[in-house]
């Protein structure tokens, strides 16, 4: 058989049905070494593997892209690397087009949630800057006046992935863009909407969240927020309605 890779070539190994990020570590004598990025090292004779068993990694997968949509890759072990790539640069968003992959960082991340943070998001489209939950809440702002049509976001994950924290984080970017569609003169006489509606979160979470194993303020129930926009962009009135409990 043709030699398809050489020393120090960067491959996906499949193991167990799985596609593992691997590096050839050696190749001679018949005989090959894998060093995947895991820690773990297989060695195979070199007769026995196919293109099957082992496929060259594209560029793409080996820098790490901010849309998955880009990548060449198409399997599950590229889409885990690639996440696993950025989360080690603490960048815990990556779009796949215009859906946002969050990683739970698990640790407060300095400046990702800021008021300069919130400012420049306001200003770009989706996929003009880096992954951010803020763009998708612009996306979803803009567009009630793009699309002239009510605008929804669905959040979905395991237990401790992070929905709750990505729901506040929206709710803090509209009651921001909510104070900035109003005149200087009535931002403090409607301001307590956006107020409720952050410090609706606490309450909710003393009297529905419990400790689990997995997460130590875990829902234990489903939430529809509704939030009522007018014609001007400011938040006028929401409500919370629990579901899945
Ligand atoms: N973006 C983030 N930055 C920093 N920490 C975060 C972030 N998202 C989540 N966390 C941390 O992870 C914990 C669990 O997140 P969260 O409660 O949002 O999960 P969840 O998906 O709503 O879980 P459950 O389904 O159990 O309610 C939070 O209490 C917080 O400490």
């Amino acid at each position: 058989m043709d030699n398809f890779f050489t020393e120090g070539d960067r491959v996906w190994l499949r193991e167990d049905e799985q596609f593992l990020p691997s590096t050839v570590s050696s190749c001679s004598g018949g005989v090959v070494v894998f060093a995947t990025d895991y820690g773990q090292v297989y060695t195979y004779k070199q007769n026995t593997l196919t293109r099957q068993k082992v496929q060259p990694m594209h560029r793409s997968s080996i820098r790490g892209v901010e849309d998955m949509a880009s990548l060449e890759d198409l399997h599950e072990g590229a889409i885990m690397h690639n996440l696993y790539l950025r989360y080690k640069q603490k960048y815990i968003y990556t779009y796949i087009g215009s859906i946002l992959a969050a990683v739970n960082p698990y640790q407060p991340l300095p400046g990702l949630y800021d008021r300069p943070a919130v400012e420049m998001y306001s200003q770009h489209h989706l996929g003009e800057i880096s992954p951010h939950i803020f763009a998708i809440a612009n996306e979803c702002y803009r567009s009630l006046w793009k699309r002239l049509q009510n605008q929804c976001v669905l959040i979905s994950g395991e237990s401790g992935a992070g929905k709750t924290e990505s729901t506040k984080l929206i709710l803090k970017f509209l009651s921001a863009m909510s104070q900035h569609s109003l005149e200087v003169s009535s931002r403090d006489k409607t301001s307590h909407v956006e107020e409720a509606l952050l410090e609706s979160s606490p309450i909710m979470e003393a009297f529905g969240n419990a400790k689990t194993v997995y997460n130590n303020n875990s829902s234990r129930f489903g939430k529809f927020v509704q939030l009522h926009v007018s014609q001007k962009g400011n938040i006028q009135g929401g409500k919370i309605v629990d579901c899945i409990l």
